[in-house]
């Protein structure tokens, strides 16, 4: 059995980043990976212009400025935002200025207004300001032919808010990996069928197509298999030939109808990892196949008990699909560490994860442990969770009160 930590290397190695890339519109690009760096075609901000509603001066003038001694200047015209000025700024000369309006020719600083007295025509400051303030000076931000934004950026609010202000319509990036998702298992049926006696409700179809939607990834649900070599074989190949990344559930532990590594085997693939040393999780099988077009697909053959699949999914699955979505790092899972509010108990043999909520306190991080069986066939104690602790090989007990990691997985 690989230690978890070895395994999710393993599996980042076998994992190339993306090379192709697409243009998007501005309007679509929401969630996806920014693949080029995007110089900036223009600075930013655009032209010298004022963080303040106040008055435009030259700083010479001002600078004794003070209540009992004010300065009297006079002005040349008011500025609103949106307008370039028509007149410059001359010595004994103040303009009106709002924010984000451009600076007149001349002036250098901002006096705000609540430190001057309008009269008429003219304006008393009575505060002596720094030199420069509240100017935001031309390409202060981000100068023209500098890049905006790296690659490999999650492109969400912030960074839909940097590509529009640079006017960029059309946007480089990633394709999105596609998702393979099957089930195997004889005894699966979906949600709307009558259940017979020893049929289940095939819940991984779900749960897994939403992980993957939810990390923004397209999802390709291929239903149920039943457990025979031949149907099988066709659900695999029929998944090679649509996506790039194939996630099954079950099938993969040592019972007369686990055929998908032998199934795997016969394809060609080759089977990088067998057993990982985690609880649940631990008949996690990993394969890649050749290469025909561009990138070698990969395989994740998780184990069918609900939880196990879940968590297989979230700390080594979750990762290779970042890193293929061309991410530019931090592919694997967040471990925060928390009280544990709970004692946690393992069998020390496997890293074992023990769901439950995790919330951030005055204290910091505090882990409880949700109620009911911590058994992988249990999957309904799991809704309602966002986090599972993770007791380490060789620990048997954390004590109620102890810090324990965390890893972070969901609302
Ligand atoms: N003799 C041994 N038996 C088992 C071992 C072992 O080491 N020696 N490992 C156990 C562990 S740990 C796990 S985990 C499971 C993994 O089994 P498989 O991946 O082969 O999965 P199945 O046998 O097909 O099913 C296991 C369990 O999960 C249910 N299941 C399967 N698919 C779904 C689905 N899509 N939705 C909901 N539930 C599903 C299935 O009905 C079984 O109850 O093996 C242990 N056995
Ligand atoms: O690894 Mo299994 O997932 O313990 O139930
Ligand atoms: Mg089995």
């Amino acid at each position: 059995m690989l230690p978890a930590a070895e395994a999710e290397a393993k599996i980042l190695d076998l994992v190339p980043p993306p090379t192709e890339v697409e243009q998007v519109s501005l309007d679509d690009c929401l969630g996806r990976v920014l693949a080029k760096a995007i110089p900036s075609p223009l600075d930013f901000p655009h032209w010298d212009n004022s963080a303040m509603d106040g008055y435009a001066v030259r700083y010479e003038d001002v600078q004794e400025a003070t209540a009992e001694r004010p300065k009297l200047l006079t002005l040349t015209e008011t500025i609103p935002a949106g307008r370039s000025p028509t007149l410059p700024v001359g010595p004994g000369q103040a303009a009106r200025i709002l924010t984000g309006s451009m600076l007149p020719a001349g002036a250098d600083t901002i006096v705000i207004q609540e430190v001057t007295q309008r009269q008429g025509d003219s304006v008393l400051v009575l505060e002596t300001p720094e030199p420069q303030q509240f100017v935001r000076h031309r390409g202060s931000f981000c100068r023209a032919g500098e890049a905006l934004m790296a690659p490999g950026l999650s492109i969400g609010g912030p960074e839909l808010a940097v590509l529009a202000s640079a006017q960029c319509l059309q946007v480089p990036v990633f394709p999105q990996p596609r998702v393979a998702i099957l089930s195997t298992g004889d005894e699966l049926v979906m949600p709307d069928a009558p259940l017979q006696p020893g049929q289940i409700v095939d819940s991984n179809q779900y749960a897994l197509a939403a992980l993957v939607r939810q990390a923004g990834r397209i999802p390709l649900p291929l239903g149920i298999v039943p457990d025979q070599p031949q149907a099988l074989r066709a659900a695999i190949q029929s998944a090679l030939a649509q996506a790039d990344v194939i996630v099954s559930s079950g099938g993969v532990s040592v019972g007369d109808y686990d055929y998908v590594d032998e199934i795997l085997a016969e394809l060609g693939a080759t089977l990088h990892i067998r057993s990982v040393a985690v609880k649940p999780g631990k008949p996690l099988t990993v394969a890649t196949f050749p290469a025909e077009r561009g990138t070698a697909p990969l395989y994740f053959g998780l184990p069918g008990n609900p939880v196990s699949a879940l968590v297989t999914f979230w700390r080594f699955v979750a990762p290779a699909l970042r890193k293929r979505s061309g991410l530019a790092n931090s592919w694997g899972p967040t471990f925060v560490p928390a009280t544990t509010r709970d004692a946690l108990k393992a069998g020390g043999q496997r890293e074992t994860y023990l769901w439950g909520k995790l919330e951030t306190t005055t204290q910091g991080y505090e882990f409880t442990l949700a109620g009911g069986g911590h058994n992988s066939g249990n999957l309904i104690n799991l809704a309602g969770t966002n986090a599972m602790a993770v007791v380490p090989v060789g620990t048997k007990l954390i004590a109620a009160g102890a810090t324990v990691s965390v890893m972070v997985v969901g609302s």
